[in-house]
């Protein structure tokens, strides 16, 4: 089938890419003309683990297309797909001016009639005003329909999930328009759940507020278990094993990042606000994600007293592992606070660093490997789990920082090897520190 993809950002690149893996003809469209550029040579402008593979092979097999002319990328498309950022407003609500203006540009250059899909994550209702600004500014006498199919692919991982998600949500009030956009998904191989518009647009929102309040339920947790000397590792790994729980998003540490729970999370309060709902649940998930995200500076406070003249390496700036994306990365609000306590900050990640320097406080050294991080360093701290970081050989910290302090936001290491290192090592919701050998010794056991 030809398809348009409008947007090329992580989730429009993946769905023109792997759409036309799985046999469809693409044309991806997006405004950014060096980022076109890029992508015509095959050059991935994002980070994402087995895309830029993917783009190589269909580019030479003429499968998949870029441009920046909307006219010339929808001329005789079956499909658009709208992938187009829906940021957060000031007041949390979502940004649609991106969508509204592809809303226009398909009026205006569609040639032929046309499925139109939104995979953004949009307000509940969007889709039919969406609807409503194509047919106010269509120039042709063109039929169309429109169809909800919220995207729920994972930064770091979205190849993977491409072929491998739980489901594909269609929303649709034209059982003809989802049949089609189901078989255009056929060669994924994943289920299909169908529904109406409002339902699929909720779907999104509600699946990402609840993996966050999942998040924020097992930080309360593991600040609890902190206090009471309880094991967070143990405890959630106990919960995880009843089925109506699972073991996924029960990690505890320093809060969720990201481009999407941080706005969504915002945007569902405003939604149901506008229908005079307070989600009072919800406001809290977001209100202990924002404390969550200052327990590191806490912990080195208690260790310190003061932190001004404190040299503090950070290894890690993504707000998650595989990816570039520095978007809601709790290390800039952790950065920031460390830089406004007078610390001197030294920062590594292995692949974000470009990214982080756009959006990072002036005044923070880059360092390019793990070495010159911890080399002369008072203190790291851990705010992204790479596989280097978790692979760090222990005994380099007592090596090259001035006192072998690692406080660290993700539970990277064992408390034993910590203990054998010689490291004074603070992490979330474990017991620390120079805990005795044998009461480790029952703990490994206990969690084994
Ligand atoms: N990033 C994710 O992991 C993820 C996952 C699921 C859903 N979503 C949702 O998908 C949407 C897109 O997110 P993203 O992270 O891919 O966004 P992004 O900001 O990375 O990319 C958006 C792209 O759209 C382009 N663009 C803007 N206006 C345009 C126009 N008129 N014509 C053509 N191109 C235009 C921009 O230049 C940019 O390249 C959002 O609604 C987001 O909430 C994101
Ligand atoms: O147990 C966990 C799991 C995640 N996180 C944090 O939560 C954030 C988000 O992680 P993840 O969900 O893996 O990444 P995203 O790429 O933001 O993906 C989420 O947001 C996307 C955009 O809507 C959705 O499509 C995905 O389904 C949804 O998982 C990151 O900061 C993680 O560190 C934790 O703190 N603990």
């Amino acid at each position: 089938m030809k398809i348009a993809v409008v947007g090329t950002g992580y989730v429009g690149l993946v769905t023109g890419v792997t759409l036309s893996e799985i046999g469809h003809c693409v044309t991806c469209i997006d405004i950014d003309q060096t980022k076109v550029e890029k992508m015509k040579k095959g050059i991935s402008p994002i980070y994402e683990p087995g895309l830029e593979e993917l783009m190589k092979r269909n580019i030479r097999e003429n499968n998949l297309f870029f441009t920046t002319n909307h006219r010339e990328g929808f001329k005789d498309a079956e499909v658009i797909y709208i992938a187009v950022g829906t940021p957060e407003k000031k007041d949390g609500s979502a940004d649609l001016s991106f969508i509204e203006e592809v809303a226009i540009n398909i009026a205006q250059n569609i040639n032929r009639n046309v499925i139109v899909v939104t995979k953004s994550t949009v307000p509940v209702g969007t889709n039919y005003h969406i609807e409503k600004i194509i047919k106010q500014n269509l120039v042709n006498d063109i039929k169309f329909d429109i169809v909800s199919n919220p995207e729920f692919l994972r930064e770091g991982s979205a190849v993977f999930d491409a072929f491998n998600g739980d489901r594909i949500v269609i929303g649709a009030d034209n059982n003809k328009a989802a049949q089609i956009i189901e078989e255009v998904n056929n060669n994924y191989g994943i289920p299909v759940f169908k529904t109406d518009i409002k339902s699929a647009e909720m779907i999104k929102y509600a699946s990402n507020a609840f993996l966050a309040t999942k998040i924020s339920f097992i930080n309360e947790i593991s600040n609890i278990c902190e206090r009471l000397g309880a094991d967070i590792e143990g405890v959630a790994q106990g919960m995880g094993l009843d089925n109506r729980i699972g073991s996924q998003f029960l990690n505890a540490g320093i809060g969720y990042g990201g481009s999407c729970f941080p706005k969504d999370t915002k945007a569902l309060i405003q939604i149901a606000g506008n229908v005079d709902y307070e989600f009072e649940l919800l406001k809290g998930v977001v209100k202990v994600n924002q404390k969550q995200q200052r327990i590191l500076i806490e912990k080195l406070e208690q260790r310190f007293g003061e932190l001004g003249n404190k040299v503090i390496g950070v290894l890690g700036l993504a707000f998650k592992p595989n990816t570039d994306d520095m978007r809601e990365a709790p290390s800039i609000v952790i950065i920031k606070e460390l830089l406004n306590k007078g610390a001197i900050v030294k920062v590594y990640d292995p692949i974000a660093i470009e990214s982080a320097k756009k959006v990072l406080e002036p005044g923070v050294n880059y360092a390019t490997s793990v070495d010159e991080t911890l080399y002369k360093s008072d203190a790291v701290l851990i705010l992204t789990e790479w596989d280097e970081f978790k692979e760090i050989d222990l005994s380099l910290f007592k090596q090259l920082m001035n006192q072998p302090i690692v406080v660290d936001g993700r539970n990277c290491f064992d408390l034993k090897g910590a203990l054998e290192n010689d490291i004074e090592y603070y992490s979330i919701g474990r017991k620390e520190i120079n805990r005795k050998s044998e009461e480790l010794e029952s703990l490994s056991n206990s969690i084994r």
